[in-house]
C-alpha cells in the first residue's frame, strides 16, 4: 500500500523526529536520496549539466545539497535562485563550495535549455497557491527542455493536500518525495504533474504520522483482497450478482456489464432486463429474467444503471434495488434516477460510481469544479449520500461515507480506458466483487485496479469487450496465478 499523509501530519512527524536527530540530518537524508535518483536518471554523472531551481525554503535546500553531491561526482551545475537574498544559506554554501554557479530567475531559461537534469526545488509542502509569476517561465522552460525534470518532494505549484493545481505548476518526469507520499501526488490533476514517484525514507515515525488521508493499492494488496473459492464453495456461496442494465435502446450495456460480472469473482450472474437474448448469446451461463429486480430471485448484490434509460421500468428497477437489503452499486442512468433519500435510508452498503459529469449533476457543481477538486468532490458526495462513492477518472477515487477512513486512489488508470462501455465493464466487475463479499470500498478500489491492469494488458486501441476479455489475465497478473 502507498499512503498519502497530509502536510499537517508530515509537519508533526518531522517535528518529533527533528527533536531526536542532529540538525540538518533530515535534509541530508533527503538530499542523498534525491541525488541518487538524479544520478540514476543521468546514467553518467561526470560531465552532466545540472540546473537547480531553488526557492527560499527547505525544498530549495534539499535541491541545492543534492546538486552539490552530483557536482562532487563531476557534474557541472547552475542554481537559479528565485529570491537570491533569501536562498537556503547552508545549501547554497555547499553548492558553491562544490563549484556551482548561481544566477537569478532571468538567467534560468537559458541554463535550463542546456541542462541534462533539472531539480525543481521551488516549493515543497510549504508552497501556497500556484507558482508565482517569476517562477512560471522556469516551469515552462523545464517542460520544453530535453532535460529530465525531477521534482523535489512535490512538483512546485501543486497542492500537496488536495491534488488541486491553481495556475501554473512544474511538470516533472519523476518526483522524489520524502518520508511519505502526499495526497496530491496520487490525485489528478496534480498526479499528472508528478511523473514516476520515488519515496525516500527519512525516518518519520508512523505513529507520529497517524492515519493517512489517502491510500493507493499495490499488487499485493489487491491479491490479498481478491475472493478465492474454497473447498466449501458452491456457486451460491460464492455470491450471486444481479445486473439490471440495458434497454431496448442500449442492449450493449447489458452484455458488457454481464461480461465483466461473470469474470469478477461471484459464483453466478442474474440478469434482469430486456436484453436477455443478447446476454445469453454471449454468456449462456447467465440466469436471465425480464421482470423487475424484486421478482428475480435472490442475489448477494445488485448492479443497476448501465444503459438503463429513464422510462418507468428503469425507475422501478432503481427503486426496487435501493429497497433490497443487500449491497447495491448504482451507475450511469441509475445515478440520474435515484432518490438521495432512498440511498441515505439504506442499511446495506451502497456504491455510487459516477464519472465527473455525473458527479457534477449529483452535487450541483460544474464539471470543471469536480475535475479540479476531485478529492473534495468524492468526499462531499460520500458524506451527502451516506454511501461509498467511486469517482471515475485517470486517478479514480473511492471514498467511504466515514470521513475518517482514507480515500483510495487508483494508480493503474490509463487514458485508453476512456472508451465507450468501459464504465459498464467496471460496474459489472465491482458488483461481482460486492456479491463475493468484499466491503464497498474494497470492491470499488479492487475493481478499478483490475480494470486498469486489464487495459494495460490489452492491445491499444482497446474496446470495452477487449477490456472484459482481459480481466482473467489482469486477475492472474495481480495474484501471480494463485
Ligand atoms: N518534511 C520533512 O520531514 C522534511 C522536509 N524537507 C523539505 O522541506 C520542504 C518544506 O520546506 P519549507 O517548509 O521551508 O517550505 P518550502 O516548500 O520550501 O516553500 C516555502 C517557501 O516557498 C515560498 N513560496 C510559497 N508559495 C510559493 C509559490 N506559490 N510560489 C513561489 N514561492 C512560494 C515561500 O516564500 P515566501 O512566501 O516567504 O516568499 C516559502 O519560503 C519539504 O517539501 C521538503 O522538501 C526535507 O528537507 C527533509 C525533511
Ligand atoms: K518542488
Amino acid at each position: 500500500m502507498r499512503y498519502g499523509h497530509s502536510v499537517a501530519a508530515v509537519r508533526r512527524a518531522e517535528g518529533a523526529l527533528m527533536a531526536r536527530v542532529a540538525e540538518g540530518a533530515l535534509m541530508q537524508r533527503a538530499a542523498a536520496g534525491l541525488a541518487a535518483v538524479g544520478a540514476d536518471l543521468l546514467g553518467r554523472v561526470y560531465g552532466a549539466r545540472v540546473v537547480v531551481l531553488a526557492g527560499s525554503g527547505a525544498n530549495g535546500g534539499d535541491a541545492l545539497f543534492a546538486a552539490a553531491r552530483l557536482l562532487r561526482r563531476g557534474a557541472s551545475g547552475t542554481a537559479v535562485l528565485l529570491s537570491p537574498e533569501r536562498a537556503h544559506a547552508e545549501g547554497l554554501a555547499a553548492f558553491r563550495a562544490a563549484g556551482g554557479r548561481v544566477t537569478g530567475a532571468e538567467g534560468g531559461p537559458a541554463a535550463i535549455a542546456r541542462a541534462d537534469l533539472v531539480l525543481d526545488g521551488i516549493t515543497g509542502i510549504g508552497g501556497k497557491g500556484g507558482l508565482r509569476p517569476e517562477a512560471e517561465p522556469l516551469a515552462e522552460a523545464a517542460h520544453e527542455a530535453r532535460a529530465a525534470v525531477v521534482a523535489v518532494d512535490l512538483p512546485s505549484g501543486v497542492d500537496a493536500d488536495t491534488g488541486e493545481v491553481q495556475g501554473a505548476a512544474v511538470r516533472a518526469d519523476a518526483t522524489v518525495t520524502f518520508g511519505t507520499y502526499k495526497p496530491g501526488l496520487l490525485v489528478d490533476p496534480a498526479a499528472e504533474h508528478a511523473g514516476a514517484l520515488r519515496l525516500v525514507e527519512i525516518g518519520l515515525d508512523p505513529a507520529e504520522l497517524g492515519p493517512p488521508e489517502l491510500e493507493a493499492l499495490q499488487h499485493a494488496d489487491v491479491a490479498a483482497l481478491l475472493p478465492r473459492p474454497t473447498g466449501e464453495s458452491d456457486k451460491y456461496r460464492r455470491g450471486v450478482v444481479g445486473v439490471v442494465a440495458g434497454s431496448e435502446r442500449y442492449p450493449g450495456a447489458a452484455v458488457l456489464a454481464v461480461s465483466s460480472a461473470v469474470r469478477g469473482g461471484a459464483g453466478a450472474v442474474r440478469y434482469v432486463g430486456p436484453g436477455g437474448t443478447a446476454v445469453l448469446a454471449q454468456h449462456p451461463e447467465t440466469l436471465v429474467s425480464d421482470g423487475s429486480p424484486r421478482g428475480a430471485g435472490r442475489v448477494q448484490a445488485w448492479v443497476v444503471g448501465p444503459g438503463l434509460g429513464d422510462d418507468a421500468r428503469a425507475r422501478t428497477a432503481v427503486e426496487e434495488v435501493l429497497q433490497a437489503p443487500v449491497p447495491a452499486l448504482v451507475d450511469a442512468d441509475g445515478l440520474r434516477l435515484l432518490s438521495p433519500e432512498a440511498v441515505r435510508r439504506r442499511e446495506a452498503p451502497t456504491l455510487l460510481t459516477p464519472h465527473a459529469g455525473e458527479a457534477a449533476a449529483l452535487l450541483g457543481w460544474s464539471r470543471e469544479d469536480v475535475e479540479a477538486g476531485r478529492l473534495r468532490a468524492v468526499r462531499e458526495l460520500a458524506a451527502r449520500f451516506g454511501a461509498t462513492v467511486l469517482l471515475k477518472g485517470s486517478t479514480t477515487l473511492v471514498a467511504d461515507p466515514d470521513p475518517a477512513v482514507p480515500v483510495r486512489a487508483n494508480p493503474t488508470g490509463t487514458s485508453w480506458l476512456a472508451t465507450a462501455g468501459s464504465g459498464d465493464v467496471l460496474s459489472g466487475l465491482a458488483g461481482s466483487l460486492l456479491a463475493a463479499g468484499l466491503p464497498a470500498r474494497d470492491a470499488g478500489s479492487t475493481a478499478a485496479y483490475l480494470h486498469g491492469i486489464a487495459a494495460r494488458l490489452s492491445t491499444p486501441p482497446l474496446t470495452a469487450p477487449d477490456l472484459a476479455a482481459a480481466l482473467p489475465a489482469a486477475w492472474q497478473n495481480v495474484s501471480g496465478g494463485a
